[in-house]
């Protein structure tokens, strides 16, 4: 279970996050909001990227900022950058260096690679030099080398951007079928709608948060009240 609690967060003088108190015990919560609204910086907090100003974030009673170690043992994070994930030369190297702390023999390490190419499309580019990939498939490679370390939570934020229609679907649905616990951020509305629960985040509050149709509809209205630009100007 994750917990938020009267969380605040500045960057500087700006203020980015608000009051946020948030009980997260689904097995699939979507976050959405318009750009600049704070849930990247909200999700960061989860694995201990992000400190709040102040308030307390807890996943599984533990609080994050105090035990940050601990923490990122059990949640994992894809990026919505794969750049920033993929460290190894080659794509099963990639996936191997994410396994490096589960203590596992080379067999099994071999079989998680295998199985985690597999389920992303991957099985050809094994030995595939990682940087020489395109954008979709370093996407897959990251979210295929998180998954493969089997962790309780995994965080996403936008996880879906540069893949193709296809892709998305089936990476949103993979995801959707784990059992741990998932959260993700996206811009792509549709493919949270049957989802348990989705909050919608606007200028760092919590505006809507309920199941996915009724938080999704919420959030339509308000983007189609508003295009957030000055009109001033
Ligand atoms: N490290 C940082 N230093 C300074 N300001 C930051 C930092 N990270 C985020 N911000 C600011 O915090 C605000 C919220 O950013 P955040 O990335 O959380 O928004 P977001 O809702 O994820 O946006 P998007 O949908 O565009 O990805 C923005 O105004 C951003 O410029």
């Amino acid at each position: 279970m994750i917990e938020f609690r009267d969380v605040h967060h500045s960057f500087g003088d700006r203020e980015v996050l608000r009051g946020i108190d948030l009980v997260l015990d689904e097995p699939r919560v979507g976050i959405i909001g318009a750009n600049g609204s704070g849930k990247s910086t909200l999700v960061r907090m989860i694995n201990g990227l992000v400190t709040p100003s102040s308030g307390t974030v807890t996943v599984d009673g533990i609080d994050v900022a105090r035990h940050a170690g601990r923490v990122r043992r059990q949640v994992a994070f894809v990026f919505p950058d794969p750049d920033a994930q993929i460290v190894m030369p080659t794509v099963s190297e990639d996936i191997a260096f994410s396994l490096r702390r589960h203590k596992l023999s080379r067999a099994e390490i071999d079989a998680r690679i295998d199985a985690a190419l597999a389920r992303f499309g991957l099985s050809d580019h094994r030995d595939h030099p990682a940087h020489l990939l395109s954008s979709g498939q370093k996407q897959l490679l990251a979210i295929a080398s998180v998954t493969a370390t089997d962790p309780a939570v995994l965080v996403a934020d936008e996880p879906t951007t540069m893949l193709d229609r296809r892709h998305t679907r089936a990476v949103m649905r993979h995801l959707a079928a784990l059992d741990q616990q998932l959260l993700v951020v996206t811009h792509q509305l549709e493919l949270l709608a049957d989802w348990e629960r989705v909050v919608v985040i606007e200028e760092g509050r919590v505006v809507a948060d309920g199941p996915g149709p009724d938080s999704v509809a919420f959030y339509r209205d308000l983007m189609d009240g508003t295009d957030g630009m000055d009109p001033t100007c």
